[in-house]
């Protein structure tokens, strides 16, 4: 195997602060929205970004057991997880991708199983529960098809919450509650029609128009070819220094320079259910990637709640629990649902 190859081997009381939205959009919004442009730290991480394809392979951080030491299965310690929310209110947040989805091929065919839905159903009957994803807000929604839960698209930056009536009914258009990046919409348009017609005569390669931001994916281009993908999208960019260039798995994402990622999306959820600066809230996030991290480190820097990576091997990781695929990841929901519903009896 190359080492490339190896990437892939409470119920909410009704009066509770928190099932809706506060205000639209809170403040955190407005002010990306209005700052607009990436800061300076930002701006570092995308000239790092300039890095060969080795950054997009995740580092062996060090040797198994201790990696599980520092991340243990937060099924085997699901006990401590408990404990450690007790009394709080569990706010859950659910990447899609390698969390809710296995990692597959085509990026158009990767379906969530009913069971798995069922899964998230069950939580988001306990607690407020809300999708992260780098995929435009639309196409996870037909996805995971559920219309009760907050959704965060574009890896956060396009965010809407659930209507009253939305509540298992087919969901309608509702007003978007917060989307900082959308002096962008024309330039990654623009972006996205330079990048299909450029990287046509590489074979395999696809680009994804997730609204906010675009994935260009190399999962099926031979290994031999992906430097003249990185730079074919690179002389695109250039013209575009509005833009920046991450990375995720066997995919180079392009998005607006502004400081504004999935932790910024749970930073804004948390305070638009009214948990801003509460001692009372423990929330969950489970994720597979590099963007996931962003959330992660909101989460430790708070020193409130747990990340919880879904990975089979060791990765560097901000989060403090880890879960080595979905079907596990179902397990875990399905359990605290369990949990949540015997204590529900026994008050
Ligand atoms: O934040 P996420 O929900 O995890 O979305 C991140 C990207 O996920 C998708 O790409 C990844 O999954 C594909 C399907 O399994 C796989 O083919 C691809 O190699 C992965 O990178 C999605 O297609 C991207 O747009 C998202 O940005």
């Amino acid at each position: 195997m190359t080492k490339h190859a190896a990437e892939d081997a409470a119920v909410a009381a009704p009066a509770q602060p928190g099932r809706r939205f506060t205000s639209y959009p809170p403040s955190s919004c407005r002010r990306a929205a209005a700052q607009g442009r990436m800061d300076p730290g930002a701006a570092g991480a995308a000239a790092r970004a300039t890095g060969s394809w080795l950054d997009a392979v995740p580092r062996r951080a060090e040797h198994d057991d201790d990696w599980m030491e520092k991340h243990p299965s937060a099924l085997a310690g699901f006990e401590s997880v408990l404990a450690a929310a007790k009394g709080k209110q569990v706010v859950m947040f659910l990447d899609y991708d390698g969390t809710l989805s296995p990692i597959v091929k085509d990026p158009d065919t990767a379906v969530m199983t009913e069971e798995m839905r069922d899964a998230v159903r069950g939580v988001a009957e306990h607690f407020p529960t809300a999708i992260v994803s780098g995929r435009c807000r639309d196409k996870v929604f037909n996805f995971v098809k559920l219309a009760e839960l907050y959704y965060a698209g574009s890896h956060g930056m396009d965010i809407k919450g659930p209507t009253p009536e939305s509540k298992h009914a087919k969901a309608k258009a509702e007003a978007v509650l917060c989307q900082p990046a959308s002096e962008f919409l024309p330039v990654i348009d623009e972006v996205y029609r330079a990048l299909t017609a450029t990287t046509a005569a590489i074979p395999g390669a696809t680009v994804e128009n997730n609204k906010f931001c675009l994935s260009v994916h190399f999962r099926c281009v031979q290994e031999e070819k992906w430097s003249a993908l990185e730079e074919q999208v690179r002389s695109v960019l250039k013209e575009f220094p509005d833009l920046r260039l991450t990375r995720g798995r066997k995919v180079l994402e392009i998005r607006p320079s502004i400081k504004w990622d999935k932790g910024n999306a749970l930073q804004f959820l948390l305070e638009a259910l009214g948990f801003a600066d509460s001692n009372n809230v423990f929330p969950i996030y489970i994720g597979d990637d590099r963007t996931d991290e962003d959330a992660f480190k909101v989460l430790r820097d708070m020193g409130q709640g747990i990340g919880i990576l879904v990975s089979k091997i060791p990765k560097e990781t901000s989060a403090s629990y880890s879960l080595r695929e979905p079907s596990e990841v179902k397990e875990f929901l399905h359990k605290l649902v369990k949990s949540k519903q015997s204590t529900t009896q026994r008050d």
